[in-house]
């Protein structure tokens, strides 16, 4: 089993930490995409949304993924925009494995403050918009090939999770 695998799901689900435990786990490349355009243009995500605007990033994270997705033996965690996308959505469906992490509204809602200072999609907007989007996003995660719901998982545990799957796919 070399094949990257790629964890999609809504901002805040864990699919950085998810991520990294999973590549230490099977000894794969862990590369996040965000983190991967931050060091490219030197610049926080959010300063990257406010000084060229969410249209130029969401160009960069097409190249970075459609180039990524191309690699083995590595573990790709996206945006959670990512998926808006159908160039995205559809590379990784074709060249890699991807997981879906899932995670209930009321979960989600508890690390709402943690979230905010860091993510710009969510600024300026009220709790209510908030879970009209977190619900209207939940569409484009049904592009996938495995869901994991995590609630009531560590992180380590989903990393277990999703290793079973992949090893029992090959
Ligand atoms: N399974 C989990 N259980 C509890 N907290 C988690 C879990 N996964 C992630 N977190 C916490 O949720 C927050 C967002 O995680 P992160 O990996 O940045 O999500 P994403 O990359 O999907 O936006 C972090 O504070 C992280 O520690
Ligand atoms: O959902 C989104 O549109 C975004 C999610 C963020 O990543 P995480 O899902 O890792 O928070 C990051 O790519 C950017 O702030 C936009
Ligand atoms: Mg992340």
């Amino acid at each position: 089993m070399d094949q990257t695998i790629v964890l999609v799901g809504f901002m805040g689900v864990g699919k950085t930490t998810i991520g990294q435990a999973l590549a230490r786990k099977l000894d794969f490349q862990f590369i996040d995409t965000d983190q991967r355009i931050e060091a490219e243009m030197g610049m926080q995500t959010t300063d990257i949304f406010r000084v060229h605007g969410e249209a130029f990033f969401r160009q960069k994270e097409k190249e970075t993924i459609t180039q990524l997705v191309k690699k083995k033996k590595t573990v790709l965690s996206l945006g959670g925009g990512a998926f808006l996308q159908a160039a995205i959505r559809d590379t990784c469906l074709q060249d890699g494995i991807v997981i879906c992490l899932s995670l209930s509204f009321d979960g989600w809602k508890e690390r709402l403050d943690d979230l905010l200072p860091t993510r710009p999609v969510l600024q300026g907007k009220s709790l209510v918009e908030i879970e009209e989007l977190f619900y209207n996003r939940q569409a484009i995660y049904q592009s996938h090939h495995k869901k994991v719901v995590t609630d009531a998982l560590t992180p380590e545990e989903v990393a277990d999770e999703i290793i079973e799957f992949v090893l029992k796919k090959n």
